[in-house]
């Protein structure tokens, strides 16, 4: 399996092999002891899908406070996205730092977000599936959201401003300032 530690040293992006033959292929897309072995040791609770229409979707930043903080363990099965994670853990010497990756159907990339990042991505194209891992069940009390294009983090999303489809709650959240007590 290929490992990649991105600029984040804690995000890794980990590659599965795909067995390739006249039907298509064959990938383990989890395997406990070689994402383990990759620095991904980590046991997950709740599986995720969501399904975004439209290129240009946003949906993020988010993160769980403790007691539910989530790591999340992320791939994207149809399309493609562009997934970031962003270091909101006080007195990391990388706080405020963020880093991206493409996760596509076709690459079979995963991104590995460990608790304390806030974690979103955009859509690169139409209908775009993602599904992830996480390391806690979801709290409605304890998730918080993050303004996805806030100056201060300077994230360059592969979208515009004014063409981003958002959430309500993506649209109206907290400034990155609001997270330096939350990690
Ligand atoms: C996250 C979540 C949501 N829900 C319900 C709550 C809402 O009625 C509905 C849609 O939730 P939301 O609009 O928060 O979904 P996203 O905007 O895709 O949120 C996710 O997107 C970013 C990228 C993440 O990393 C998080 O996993 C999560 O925050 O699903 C659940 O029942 N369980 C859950 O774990």
């Amino acid at each position: 399996m290929k490992v990649e530690r991105l600029a984040l040293p804690d995000i890794v992006l980990v590659t599965p092999p795909r067995f390739g033959d006249e039907r298509g292929f064959f990938s383990e897309t989890y395997n406990a002891a070689r994402m383990a072995a990759a620095g991904i040791d980590a046991v997950f609770v709740q599986d995720n899908h969501s399904l975004s229409r439209r290129r240009g979707v946003v949906r993020g930043l988010h993160c769980q406070l403790p007691p539910h903080p989530q790591g999340k363990l992320v791939r994207c099965t149809r399309g493609a996205i562009w997934d970031v994670a962003v270091d909101a853990r006080q007195g990391s010497p990388t706080f405020g730092r963020w880093v991206a990756a493409e996760l596509t159907a076709e690459n079979g990339s995963q991104l590995w977000i460990p608790a304390g990042f806030l974690h979103g991505f955009c859509t690169l194209t139409d209908a775009a599936e993602v599904q992830y891992k996480c390391t806690d069940v979801w709290s409605r009390d304890c998730e918080r959201s993050v303004r996805w294009d806030d100056p201060d983090l300077g994230i360059a999303w592969p979208v515009a401003a004014g063409d981003a489809i958002l959430s309500d709650k993506d649209a109206a959240a907290a400034p990155f300032a609001a997270v330096r007590d939350w990690f």
